[in-house]
């Protein structure tokens, strides 16, 4: 057998990896030198930096804020260099070209549409422009050989009264491009029940939803999501965590009912490591309850949220990991699974996903060690 170290995978096998992503944020992805570009095109002179290297700067920095409100400030920005049909198209694909060539070969894209309203495009245009660019980020990303689908999530804002709206809107591109349905903003303050029409919309439409929950607040918004909406999975979920006693000695640990029902009925919880510590719902890596709970075997999943916010990757985010917990090619193997069993994709697609695509890719990987590397491998 080979030792640990050399079990553990490289950043360069973690790129190559297959990857499945199902929390993403559209307008927390662009990259830099393109809202510079858009911005100068479509008139938007609200930028902070105009230089594409500081602008990328200053938004890691402005979202590293310790708050969630802070954070989401930043989104200003984005939102405001998207608000064409063009832009829209162009964001999507790089958004698609970007994830396939990181490794990812399933993702689900989240975005509000009503945050795109704001030069005259229609609730249906933004949608249409935004799966435009998908499809075609996909055939320009299968052109310099990557795979990759991506589906699309359409959020409501919590603050806002428009869920219901864009919950009918989900379900008429259903099959057409959107996959599911989610809530997302400020969590404090604006409990997920204030949509609970929307949600039960959804449900009578046996269509699928994620909320955020569990981030910013804490278990009563978990709670509210899973018993009172019917939330398929949580966006984050970290703070079930405050549901888990663990003895001073790291022994024992003790699950309440939440915490229980959560793991029990394998209710998916879409980690996002760095924008937790950003936003202050974790302090460290380290600290992070992804390894609490993966040892508990929640059914976790490893995403980004905010690439741009962020500076990361999902390949970054599995090296925090490994750096952190040491986790192998089986624990990233084991979260890419869970991701591929708790995608709004029907089952025969998952499955099919598991077994031809990430199941082969994982053993590929773990048989490396066995061949010495030779001077073609330099290529
Ligand atoms: O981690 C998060 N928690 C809550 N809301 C978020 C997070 N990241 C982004 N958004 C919000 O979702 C909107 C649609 O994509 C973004 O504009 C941002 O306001
Ligand atoms: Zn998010």
């Amino acid at each position: 057998m080979t030792s640990e170290t050399t079990n553990l995978p490289t950043a360069e096998q973690i790129r190559r990896a297959p990857k499945v992503l199902l929390h993403d944020h559209l307008d927390g992805g662009l990259r830099p030198a393109t809202i510079v570009e858009l911005a100068r095109e479509t008139g938007y002179d609200g930028l902070p930096e105009t230089d594409s290297e500081k602008l990328g700067s200053w938004f890691r920095e402005a979202a590293d804020s310790g708050s969630l409100e802070r954070y989401l400030e930043t989104f200003a920005h984005t939102c405001a260099v998207m608000q064409t049909r063009d832009a829209l198209v162009r964001v999507a694909a790089e958004c698609a070209e970007d994830l396939a060539a990181d490794g990812v070969v399933y993702a689900e894209v989240r975005y509000a549409p009503e945050q795109h309203l704001e030069k005259g495009l229609s609730l249906e245009e933004v949608v249409e422009a935004v799966n435009e660019g998908f499809r075609e980020g996909e055939r320009r990303a299968r052109a310099s050989g990557h795979r990759i689908r991506v589906g699309a999530l359409l959020t409501a804002m919590r603050h806002a009264a428009r869920a219901l709206e864009i919950a009918e809107l989900a379900n008429r591109y259903r099959d057409l491009g959107v996959v599911g349905f989610d809530i997302a903003g400020a969590e404090a303050g604006y409990p997920p029940t204030r949509h609970l029409d929307a949600f039960e919309y959804l449900k009578r439409e046996n269509n699928h939803f994620t909320i955020h929950a569990g981030e910013a607040f804490g278990l009563p918004s978990i709670w509210q999501a899973l018993q009172w909406c019917g939330a398929d999975r949580l966006g984050h979920g970290v703070r079930i965590i405050d549901d888990i006693q663990v003895d001073d000695d790291g022994g024992g640990v003790k699950l309440g009912r939440l915490a229980s029902y959560v793991r029990d009925k394998r209710i998916p919880l879409e980690m996002c490591p760095t924008s937790n510590l950003q936003t202050g719902a974790a302090p460290s890596y380290a600290e992070h309850p992804i390894g609490l709970l993966r040892r508990l075997q929640f059914r976790l999943t490893v995403n980004t949220d905010n690439r741009l916010m962020s500076g990361t990757s999902m390949s970054r985010e599995f090296e925090h990991l490994v750096e952190t917990f040491r986790y192998t090619f089986d624990d990233m193997q084991w979260f890419t699974v869970n991701g591929m069993k708790s995608a709004f994709l029907p089952f025969d697609e998952r499955l099919a996903m598991i077994n031809d695509v990430i199941k082969p890719g994982y053993a590929e990987l773990k048989s490396e060690w066995l061949f010495p590397k030779g001077p073609a491998d330099s290529a």
